[in-house]
């Protein structure tokens, strides 16, 4: 079988051939490079009309044999490029006389890393240039496990570059110039498996126009943001208990990267693919390998349902090539592994301990910093949510240089592995506790949580208008958690939360609805309605 893929999202004019039968894939590229500043979305346009043809043509001569289908990237990308790309590909089907089928970029820039690899159900990391997230499939879409909470990794390094008055696309360059640089500190945001990239690159401007060699920004930089998306990475493979990763996306074809991530799985024990980098950046190679096995599955597009879609998100997508054998969440964990993607607890009995060893993936200097700042945020703020009535472990040592901390043995089962709508209504009440203190958890994921299990059922209200079951509910690892009294910080706890159910049940809804009542009946019902407002905001334009 041989299928064409045509992209055209942004700035790759590009279509390519597929031969399932060889394996083989071929690849004609022509990009649009900018004259001065990013990306311009009219200038891009008139590249693709030019481009895209000639690509098609060229691509058409290396066929060698008959086409049975034709793929097109419907989105996420710049409007009147997608507009482009999607005529372009509805006329060559047509004239062709062969199905069309509709791929979403993102999927696309994770299943080529799948297909390469061979690996059955990785989680996936893309980090492109106007996104970032990491993924797993589960249950028929690929789900959202964590993602930027402002710009794409890729855009984010192009607007400090075009700030020091490089030409676009920045990344390559960051990449040159931090080879000769020297560390420098810069916020570091990661809030539970979503992380934030504004914060730091308004530092780095900031350190560049103050006299901070050019080098050691672009070194301080790709020392933070890569340092940030392999822990969000880790954190993702610890939460599903997987151990295959897959890179996807232009970012993915800086040298820094791929080493800090194939030095984290190595350290756990994983798998770590990232293709080349031809199948990295934007290409149409990806499009028409997964256009294939769509095409495979009966999955096409009638032409009058073909119409683009700009803010294609990836989770959106119905999978129809994968078999639930594939499930992310199958076979990973058997629920007993401790091994968190920060620390090693240990021990048995009635206390255990809990170290964050050293990162090897990480700059030095940022591993000391981060483990020593977290080690003491999580014995301070879990005294602090005991204080204002959340169960929490007692702290009995703190060993700040060894990143240690002796706690009270909590629970006898994570949350994830014994959900019930009353356990995360009484999480809810929790988190709407400690912010009523002025703090946030940062990470309270459904492996924060630890159940007891044994002992008499929940009956109903107990004292003081909480659930019996809040007293059941322990809150554990506040090592993300901050003082904080912005409304936005609260609602992020609550979306980290729910995030973690939809990451992992199959059925999370009822779960979302328990955790909202619960955090209204003894809450600010202001940072529920904060929550709707950050997840009505489109990240993806
Ligand atoms: C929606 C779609 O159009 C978009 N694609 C895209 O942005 O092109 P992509 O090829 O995936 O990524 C390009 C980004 O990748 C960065 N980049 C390229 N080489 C790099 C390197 N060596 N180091 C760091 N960044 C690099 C560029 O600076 C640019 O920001 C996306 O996937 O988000
Ligand atoms: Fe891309």
């Amino acid at each position: 079988m041989r299928v064409v893929g045509i992209e055209g999202t942004a700035w790759c004019a590009s279509a390519a051939v597929f031969d399932t039968e060889r394996d083989r894939v071929r690849i004609e590229s022509d990009a649009y490079e900018p004259e001065s500043g990013g990306i311009h979305p009219r200038e891009a346009a008139e590249h693709m009309r030019e481009a895209i043809p000639a690509v098609i043509e060229a691509t058409l001569a290396n066929a060698e044999g008959p086409i049975d289908a034709v793929a097109f990237a419907r989105g996420p990308g710049i409007g009147p490029c997608l507009r482009i790309v999607g005529s372009a590909a509805r006329a060559l089907a047509q004239g062709l006389d062969v199905p069309l089928v509709g791929v979403n970029h993102m999927v696309a820039h994770l299943e080529i890393g799948r297909h390469r690899s061979g690996f059955d159900s990785p989680v996936c990391l893309n980090a492109s240039g106007a996104n970032a997230h990491v993924l797993g499939y589960h249950n028929g879409r690929y789900r959202v496990l964590g993602e930027t909470m402002d710009t794409g990794v890729g855009n984010a390094l192009d607007k400090f570059t075009r700030h020091v008055g490089w030409s676009h696309p920045g990344g390559p360059k960051v990449e040159e110039h931090a080879k000769r640089g020297d560390y420098v500190e810069f916020p570091y945001v990661v809030k539970g498996m979503d992380f934030s990239f504004s914060g730091i690159m308004s530092a780095a401007k900031d350190a560049y126009d103050d006299g901070t060699p050019v080098e050691d920004v672009c070194c301080g930089l790709q020392e933070t943001v890569f340092g940030m998306l392999t822990e969000v990475a880790e954190r993702a493979l610890s939460l599903t208990g997987r151990d295959e990763l897959v890179l996807g996306g232009g970012v993915g074809q800086n040298a820094r990267l791929r080493e800090m991530l194939a030095s984290m799985c190595e350290q756990r024990d994983a798998d770590f693919y990232a293709p080349e980098p031809r199948f990295l950046r934007d290409n149409a190679g990806m499009i028409a390998v997964l256009g294939a096995k769509m095409y495979r599955a009966g999955d096409t597009l009638a032409i009058a349902e073909s119409a683009v879609n700009p803010d294609y998100r990836p989770d959106e997508v119905p999978v129809t090539w994968r078999g639930d054998a594939e499930d992310v969440l199958l076979g990973g964990s058997d629920g007993t592994d401790l091994r968190g993607a920060e620390a090693i607890v240990e021990g048995e009995g009635a206390t255990v301990t809990k170290t964050r060893r050293p990162k090897g993936y990480r700059h030095d200097a940022l591993d000391a910093r981060l483990r020593r700042e977290r080690t003491t945020q999580e014995a301070r703020l879990l005294s602090e949510a005991r204080r204002v009535g959340v169960p929490t472990p007692v702290v009995y040592d703190v060993d700040v240089p060894e990143s240690t901390l002796t706690l009270e043995r909590v629970g006898d089962a994570d949350l994830r592995d014994a959900l019930t709508e009353a356990r995360v209504a009484a999480v809810a009440e929790h988190l709407a506790a400690i912010h009523g203190a002025g703090f946030v958890h940062g990470d309270p994921t459904t492996r924060n949580a630890r159940v007891s299990r044994s002992g008499a059922e929940s009956d109903g209200t107990a004292a003081g208008g909480r659930t019996a079951e809040s007293d059941r509910v322990h809150l554990i690892d506040f090592g993300l958690g901050y003082y904080t009294d912005d409304v936005e910080d609260y609602a992020m706890d609550l979306r980290v939360f729910e995030g973690s159910i939809r990451g992992t049940a199959s059925d999370p809804e009822p779960f979302v609805a328990a955790i909202e009542a619960a955090y209204r009946a003894v809450g600010d019902p202001d940072v529920v309605a904060r929550l709707r407002e950050i997840e009505e905001r489109g990240r993806y334009q």
